[in-house]
């Protein structure tokens, strides 16, 4: 699985605010990065904690640049959740419209939860033992015998940390937005527990100056 992880931050490195609501940190120019971005990519990811704080629909993408990237009528980019206990409600946005969305659970997601979020048109993966989380690595195993293999993770924070700890991530770009968000507890672009050794080394690709920001792009080396 090819793993490019994309979010936008406030200059103090905040993904929102500390009652976690979703703030537009980008503008329209890095939207419109993003739509290309998605455009590029076989599936968009994030974390089931976004679905509760957003309920985007993950749906937006430069459609001329998908066709130009793929030939006529490509597939839109399939939604997924790493959604350990089904958690998504029911009427999530993101169970809206025509793109496959498939969520990523655990064991511990009771039958209720499965047969509901199915009857709403999603399509379950397993992938995660016991009581522990979605595990990443058999999740994208799992999504390439679904023909998924390429990502664009737009987050959150949790999420974002997991796949950097599992060593899962090819390239992380950010926009950074002219604006302040503050909060100890408001959400940074990794969290998690975080690292205190063996850094995950990022080598710097490119610095473009969009809107009132700049987007950082690094590989993961
Ligand atoms: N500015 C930006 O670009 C963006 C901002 N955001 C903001 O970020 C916030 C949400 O971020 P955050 O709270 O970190 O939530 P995440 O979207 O990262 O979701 C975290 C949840 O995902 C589930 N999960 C399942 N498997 C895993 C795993 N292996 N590792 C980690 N999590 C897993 C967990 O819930 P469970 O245990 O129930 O499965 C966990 O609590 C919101 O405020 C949103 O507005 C989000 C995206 C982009
Ligand atoms: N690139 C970017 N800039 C911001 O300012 C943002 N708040 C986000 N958030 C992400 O975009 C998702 C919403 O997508 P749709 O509205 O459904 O297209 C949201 O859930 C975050 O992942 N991103």
């Amino acid at each position: 699985m090819y793993v490019h992880v994309n979010a936008a931050t406030s200059a103090d490195g905040k993904l929102s605010t500390r009652e976690r609501r979703q703030v537009r940190i980008s503008g329209d120019e890095d939207f419109a990065r993003v739509d290309r971005l998605r455009a590029e990519y076989d599936g968009v990811l994030v974390g089931v904690g976004t679905v509760v704080a957003d309920d985007p629909s993950l749906v937006r993408h430069d459609e001329a640049h998908r066709v130009a990237e793929r030939g006529p009528d490509p597939t839109p980019p399939a939604r997924v959740v790493a959604d350990t206990r089904l958690r998504t409600p029911a009427d999530a946005a993101i169970l809206e419209g025509d793109p496959v969305t498939y969520l990523l659970h655990g064991e511990t997601a009771s039958a209720e939860r499965r047969e509901t979020l199915s009857a709403a048109g999603a399509t379950l993966v397993p992938a995660g033992s016991g009581n522990d989380r979605v595990e990443f690595p058999a999740a994208f195993d799992a999504l390439e015998t679904h023909g998924v293999e390429s990502l664009l993770v737009e987050g959150g924070g949790e999420v974002i940390f997991s796949l950097f700890e599992h060593d899962l991530v090819d390239r992380l770009s950010v926009f950074v937005g002219g604006t302040v968000i503050g909060g100890r507890q408001a959400p940074t672009l990794v969290d998690g527990r975080g690292f205190v050794d063996g850094f995950p080394e990022l080598e710097l690709e490119g610095v473009e100056r969009l809107d009132e920001g700049v987007v950082l792009t690094w590989a993961v080396r």
